[in-house]
């Protein structure tokens, strides 16, 4: 991790992402930070002296704001790839599930896993993340679902952000599948997620929280009670929300005027205008819906008519999207779900941020986090256009430069 958490870049293309639509370019601009903190980001030319000095010539590469990835499962142990191989060879996702596959797997190597070692296995995967231009990562619980094993992902989570130098945003998921000891019992088992949650937001574990509505996850009034319990903690939630089947799940979380509704595929109408009067953003997640091989697509033309703020996340997972860049999320984002270049841009860094109602990053203006990638592009649209590759030149995060591609670059 590079020393000094101030610089000065020139000679730059800034893709600032200023203001509430188009890329905010800014050509043979500069970049100055003081402190982690962007103090100017404009034309060369309107640098203020006091900021000048010695600078690094960007050779006209793209510069953008770091990347959010607002939705993450990335804490795990252990992976599904075998599943992904009997898939293939015509095994059923009911037929792995019987055999004790699917999200149940995960969650007995989770509870296997000593802390460190679940660090030391979900670490290499945040470092790809970063690789690629993400500065911040959303991380969440899920695969423990009972205390001890929610506590030691969230206390990874953590761990994550302190190692890495990123910031890191954890969300409890105790309502993300049934554990095999409440089989058949989901109102018992949520009895006991809501009384988990103030006691892990009381070891400073939780900023937000979020469960998995949906006919193989839980229902609305299951829900409801999670949500209630975040209410009364002060907890912002979010929610897994219509991903395979309209569950109304958009307007629940709209209802309590959450961050975001999450998948949303199968959101009606009724669940966009719900999410539009709420301010709730709409998280799009289409490695999921590459790797199932969806065809239902979000309502995009409603979230658009109504000025729904979509993001773009990996929804990094070992299931339905083990996906370990976020710029190839806004490749596919593109692809599949026929974003421009500059939606899915966007969504990966100020709508990121606001699924995860953060406003101090995203976009690269004064007083805003010093959090910025350096492409070895020439134009944003490149960020789309290539799938795979590493494009990333150098990754600052906090004014502190922590990934870079060649051992000269800066
Ligand atoms: O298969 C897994 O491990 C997670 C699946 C993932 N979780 C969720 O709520 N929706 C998903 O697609
Ligand atoms: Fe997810």
């Amino acid at each position: 991790v590079h020393a000094a958490a101030s610089g000065l870049l020139t000679n730059a293309t800034l893709v600032t992402l200023d203001g509430d639509a188009g890329y905010g370019l800014v050509e043979d601009g500069a970049l100055a930070w003081r402190d982690g903190v962007i103090r100017f980001a404009g034309p060369r030319a309107g640098l203020p002296a006091e900021l000048s000095g010695d600078a690094v010539d960007a050779g006209g590469d793209c510069i953008t704001p770091g990347l959010v990835d607002c939705h993450t499962h990335l804490v795990f142990a252990g992976d599904r790839a075998g599943e992904f191989e009997q898939r293939l060879q015509g095994a059923g996702y009911e037929q792995i599930a019987r055999a004790g596959g699917g999200i149940v797997s995960t969650v007995r190597h989770v509870r296997d896993a000593s802390e460190d070692a679940l660090l030391a296995q979900s670490l290499p995967r945040a470092r790809a993340l970063l690789a690629d231009g993400a500065t911040t990562l959303e991380i969440k619980s899920g695969y423990g679902l009972d205390f001890d094993g929610e506590r030691k992902m969230l206390r990874v989570a953590r761990r994550i952000g302190d190692e890495l130098g990123i910031g890191v945003r954890t969300t409890f998921l105790g309502a993300h599948a049934l554990p095999p000891e409440f089989a058949g019992n989901a109102d018992g088992y949520i009895d006991a997620v809501v009384d988990w949650l103030p006691r892990l937001h009381a070891e400073g574990l939780v900023d937000a929280v979020d469960a998995f509505c949906e006919r193989i996850g839980f229902d609305l009034a299951q829900t409801r009670r999670v949500f209630e319990t975040a209410r009364a903690l002060g907890l912002p939630v979010k929610l897994h929300a219509d991903q395979l089947s309209d569950g109304q799940g958009a307007a629940l979380v709209a209802e309590f005027g959450g961050l975001s509704a999450d998948h949303v595929e199968h959101t009606s109408v009724d669940g966009v205008a719900a999410m539009a009067a709420a301010g709730t953003v709409a998280v799009l997640l289409p490695g999921a819906f590459h790797v199932l091989r969806e065809t239902q697509l979000p309502p995009l033309a409603e979230f658009r008519a109504r000025n729904v703020p979509m993001a773009v996340a990996t929804d990094c997972n070992p299931g339905t999207s083990p996906l370990l860049s976020l710029r190839q999320a806004m490749q596919l984002a593109c692809t599949h779900f026929r974003l421009t270049p500059e939606e899915a841009l966007r969504g990966a860094t100020v709508n990121g941020a606001r699924a995860l109602g953060l406003d101090d990053r995203g976009a690269l203006r004064a007083g805003m986090r010093a959090d910025f990638v350096r492409w070895r592009v020439r134009q944003p649209a490149e960020l789309c256009y290539w799938l795979g590759g590493r494009l990333g030149e150098a990754v600052y995060a906090g004014g502190r430069r922590i990934v870079q591609a060649r051992p000269d670059s800066v």
